[in-house]
C-alpha cells in the first residue's frame, strides 16, 4: 500500500503508554506523524508480526516499537508501545477481537494483564496479614463460560477472570480491560444477576446490525470501538490522563451525545460523577456542528449558579474550542432570567435579595403586624414554590390551586389570609426597590411565553417574523435552536416555564441533565405539567468516574431509603451506580467541641501536604462556620479561602465553603466538618416533626441530599466529622 494512513489510538492502551518515559511519549507524538504521511517510509520499519493476520509493528524510538492493528483499507489503531525486546516475545498471548455482542474491537495483552494484577498480589503479600485469612476462592466461578460470552466478556480474559480473587485485583482488570468485559464483571460482583446484567449493561450497548467479527471496517465505525478521531487527541492524551474526558466516552455516554436528533425534549439522568455535565458539552458540541455557518448564538447552555456557568465555559472551550464556544450563549439560569427582565426594560433597577434575606424581611414583617399564625419561613417557601413557582397571579387561582407534596393542608380562610400577607409583602419588597430571584424568574417566564404567543399569532396570521421585525422593530424569533440544561434537579417551574417557552417545540429543543438525588433548593418539578415531554427519550447513566467505590457506598448510606423522582412523575433511584475506582474507606471521627473538631481540621490538612491546596475542600454546613474554619487554617499558616458565588476566592488555597457551595464542583481530599445533630439536619426543622410531618421529612430529605452531594464531591478520600452527637445521617 503506498501513501498516507489514518492513525487512532485505542481507548485503554493510553494507561500503559502513559507509563513510559517521557522521552518514549514524545517519540510516540513524532511517530504518529510520519506514520501518517507514509507508514512504509523504511525508517518506520514497518512490518507485519507473524502468526497474526492483522497486527503490525513499526518504529517509534530506538528502544520502543509500536504494535498496530489494521483496520482495513488505510486504517491503523496504535494498540500498544512496547519494549524493542519484548515485541516478538510471548506473541501467542497478544489477543485482538471484535467483540461478538457489542461489535467493538478489544485487544487484549495476556501478559501485561498478568503483571498488573501479580503486581496488586504482591503488594498485598508485602503487608502483615493482620489475622488468618481462608484460602482465596474465585470471584467468578459460580459463572459459566456460556453466561460470560453471552454477557460480552472477552474470551480471551475468561482464564483470568476465574483466578481473580480479590475485589481488589477485580479493579487492576477492569481498568485496563475492554469496557464492557469490566462493566459486567463489576456489576455481577456488586451482586446483579445475569438477567440484570443482560438487561441493564449488555443490551444497552449491544451492536444494533448483525456482527460480522472479520470486519474490521464496519467494527471501526461502532460506537463500542472507542478511538480518538482527532490527530490532537493523541497528544492530549498522552500529556495528561485528566483530558480522557475529551476523547473516549463510556458507550452510553456516546450514544446520548452523538444521537440522532431527538424529536422532542431529552434527558439524561445518573448519580453524581456519572458524567452527565460531560456529555451535555459533547452533546452541545454536536448540536453546533449540526448547525448552519453563521456567527449567532443558537444554543443555550444553562446551568444552576454562576460559578457552574464559567466552570461550563472553562470545559467546553477545552473540549470543542472557539469556533464551537462562540455559537453557544453559556448563562446561569438566573442572570438568563434577569437578562430578559431588563431587556424588556421591565424593573431592572431594582436589587435582587437572596432567600435568606428575603425570610428576614417576611420576619420583620410578621412582627410590625404581630402575626403567629405561619411562621416566616413557612410563608416565604409558600410563596415562593406554590404561588410563584406555580404561576398563580390571582387570590381564585391560589384557592384552586394544588399544594402537591407541600405540607400541612391548609383551608379556604387560611388562604385568603396567606394571600392577603402575601401582597402585602410584595408591596414592601417593591417599595424597597428589591426582589427575589424567583420573582425575577417568575417575571421573564411570562415575558417570554407572551413572546411565545405573538409569534404563534403571527404565524397563524402568516406574517413572516423577518416582515414583522422590519416594520414593527419587535423581534418575535425564538431566541435559540437548542437549549441544553445542565443541574436540572434545582431548577424551579417558573425556571421550566421561561425555557419552554423561550424554544418552539421540535426536534432537539431541550437536552436535560441532573440527578434528583441532588436536589438541594426543594424545587421539586413535573416536567411533563410543565410541557416537557420527555418520554422515550431518557437514558441513565451509572458509571462513576469521580468517587471511588467505598465513597461512593457511604454517600448511598447518607440518603436512606426514601423514594426519588425522575425530574418527571416517574421514580429514578440508583440501582446499578457503580464506580472502577477503589480508595480509602470514608473516615469518621467524632470530637467533644467545635473547637476541637477545628484543631483536627487544621491537623489533618498538615498531614495532606504531599497535594497542592486547592485539591483540598473543607465543607461545613453553615455559613459562619466558613469564617471559623479560614480563621483557625489561616492562624496555622494554611492558605484557605471561602467559596462564593463566583467560586473560589483564590485558587492556590485550600478551599472552604458551606455544602450549597459545592453543588457541581470536585476535589481530591475533602473534609466534611460539623455533621453533627441538630447542623444535619438543622435543628429548626424539628419544630415540624408535629406540626407539619410533611414539611418535616421533605426538610430531612433535602439535608440527606445536601450531604449526599458534599460527600460525592471527593474523588479520592472523605474524613467526616462532628462534635457532639453525630448526625443521624451517618451509620
Ligand atoms: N468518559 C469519561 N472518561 C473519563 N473521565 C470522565 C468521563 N466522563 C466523566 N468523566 C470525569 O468524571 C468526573 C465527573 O463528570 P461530570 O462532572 O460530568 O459528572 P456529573 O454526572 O455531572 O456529576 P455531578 O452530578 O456530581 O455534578 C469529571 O472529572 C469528568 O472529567
Amino acid at each position: 500500500m503506498q501513501g498516507g494512513a489514518t492513525l487512532r489510538l485505542l481507548d485503554k492502551a493510553d494507561k500503559e503508554i502513559l507509563k513510559l518515559p517521557r522521552e518514549v511519549k514524545g517519540a510516540i507524538y513524532e511517530f504518529q506523524h510520519r506514520f501518517r504521511k507514509d507508514p512504509h517510509s523504511p525508517a518506520l520499519h514497518f512490518k507485519q508480526l507473524k502468526g497474526h493476520a492483522q497486527l503490525y509493528s513499526a518504529r517509534v524510538h530506538k528502544d520502543y516499537r509500536a504494535l498496530l492493528l489494521h483496520a482495513g483499507g488505510s486504517e491503523y489503531i496504535l494498540v500498544a508501545v512496547k519494549d524493542r525486546k519484548d515485541v516478538y516475545e510471548n506473541l501467542d498471548r497478544i489477543k485482538y477481537q471484535i467483540n461478538p455482542v457489542s461489535g467493538g474491537i478489544e485487544f487484549i495483552d495476556l501478559v501485561s494483564f498478568e503483571e498488573n494484577i501479580e503486581a496488586t498480589r504482591s503488594d498485598k503479600a508485602a503487608e502483615p496479614a493482620p489475622v488468618p485469612v481462608a484460602p482465596p476462592s474465585s470471584l467468578f466461578t459460580a459463572f459459566t463460560r456460556e453466561q460470560l460470552l453471552d454477557l460480552g466478556v472477552s474470551e480471551a480474559l475468561l482464564g483470568l477472570i476465574w483466578k481473580i480473587n480479590t475485589e481488589e485485583e477485580l479493579l487492576v482488570l477492569t481498568d485496563h480491560a475492554p469496557q464492557l468485559t469490566g462493566d459486567v464483571l463489576l456489576a455481577l460482583h456488586d451482586g446483579r444477576s445475569v438477567e440484570e446484567v443482560l438487561d441493564q449493561i449488555t443490551t444497552p450497548v449491544a451492536a444494533e446490525d448483525e456482527v460480522d467479527t472479520t470486519d474490521y471496517a464496519t467494527a471501526l465505525a461502532r460506537p463500542a470501538t472507542q478511538v480518538t478521531t482527532e490527530d490532537t487527541d493523541l497528544r492530549e492524551v498522552l500529556e495528561d490522563d485528566f483530558w480522557r474526558w475529551k476523547i473516549f466516552l463510556h458507550p452510553t455516554q456516546l450514544k446520548i451525545a452523538e444521537h440522532r436528533p431527538y424529536s422532542g425534549p431529552a434527558r439524561v439522568t445518573g448519580g453524581p460523577g456519572t458524567g452527565k455535565t460531560i456529555v451535555a458539552l459533547h452533546r452541545v458540541r454536536h448540536l453546533v456542528e449540526r448547525l448552519r455557518s453563521g456567527e449567532s448564538k443558537d444554543v443555550l447552555l444553562t446551568t444552576f449558579n454562576k460559578n457552574l456557568a464559567a466552570d461550563l465555559r472553562r470545559r467546553l472551550l477545552d473540549l470543542a474550542g472557539p469556533d464551537v464556544a462562540k455559537r453557544v450563549e453559556i448563562v446561569n439560569i438566573d442572570k438568563l432570567a434577569t437578562q430578559i427582565v431588563a431587556q424588556a426594560a421591565d424593573g431592572d433597577r431594582r436589587r435582587w435579595i437572596d432567600d435568606a434575606r428575603a425570610v428576614q424581611e417576611w420576619q420583620a414583617m410578621l412582627d410590625e403586624l404581630d402575626e403567629r399564625r405561619w411562621d416566616a419561613e413557612f410563608l416565604h417557601a409558600e410563596w415562593s414554590h406554590v404561588i410563584l413557582g406555580m404561576a398563580i397571579a390571582t387570590r381564585a387561582d391560589y384557592f384552586r390551586a394544588r399544594r402537591a407534596g407541600r405540607g400541612r393542608n391548609i383551608s379556604r380562610a387560611d388562604r385568603a389570609a396567606i394571600w392577603q400577607l402575601v401582597e402585602r409583602y410584595v408591596k414592601r419588597l417593591d417599595t424597597m426597590g428589591v426582589w427575589t430571584y424567583r420573582q425575577v424568574a417568575e417575571r421573564a417566564a411570562r415575558l417570554e411565553l407572551d413572546r411565545k404567543l405573538k409569534r404563534e399569532a403571527f404565524e397563524a396570521a402568516q406574517v413572516s417574523s423577518e416582515k414583522l421585525h422590519r416594520e414593527s422593530g419587535i423581534s418575535h424569533h425564538p431566541r435559540y435552536k437548542h437549549i441544553v440544561v445542565d443541574e436540572a434537579q434545582d431548577l424551579s417551574a417558573a425556571h421550566w416555564k421561561m425555557l419552554r417557552a423561550m424554544i418552539p417545540e421540535g426536534p432537539d429543543d431541550l437536552f436535560i441533565a441532573g440527578d434528583s438525588h441532588q436536589r438541594i433548593y426543594g424545587n421539586q418539578v413535573s416536567l411533563g405539567s410543565l410541557g416537557i415531554n420527555i418520554r422515550g427519550r431518557s437514558h441513565k447513566l451509572t458509571l462513576s468516574y469521580r468517587t471511588t467505590r467505598e465513597i461512593l457506598r457511604a454517600a448511598q448510606g447518607v440518603l436512606g431509603d426514601g423514594e426519588w423522582d425522575d425530574l418527571d412523575d416517574g421514580r429514578d433511584d440508583l440501582t446499578g451506580y457503580r464506580s472502577v475506582l477503589h480508595g480509602a474507606r470514608p473516615a469518621l471521627q467524632g470530637y467533644a467541641t467545635w473547637d476541637a473538631e477545628l484543631d483536627g481540621i487544621v491537623e489533618q490538612i498538615r498531614e495532606w501536604d504531599d497535594i497542592a491546596p486547592a485539591a483540598i475542600a473543607v465543607c461545613v454546613p453553615e455559613r459562619h462556620m466558613v469564617a471559623e474554619v479560614e480563621n483557625r487554617l489561616g492562624r496555622a499558616r494554611i492558605m484557605a479561602a471561602s467559596i462564593g458565588p463566583d467560586g473560589p476566592k483564590v485558587h492556590e488555597a485550600v478551599h472552604v465553603g458551606t455544602m450549597h457551595r459545592f453543588k457541581g464542583l470536585e476535589y481530591q481530599r475533602m473534609i466534611i466538618a460539623g455533621v453533627s445533630e441538630g447542623l444535619v439536619p438543622a435543628a429548626r426543622i424539628e419544630q415540624y416533626a408535629d406540626s407539619d410531618p410533611l414539611r418535616y421529612r421533605r426538610e430531612e430529605k433535602q439535608a440527606r441530599s445536601l450531604l449526599f452531594v458534599a460527600v460525592t464531591r471527593a474523588r479520592d478520600t472523605v474524613r467526616i466529622t462532628w462534635h457532639g452527637e453525630p448526625s443521624r445521617f451517618l451509620p
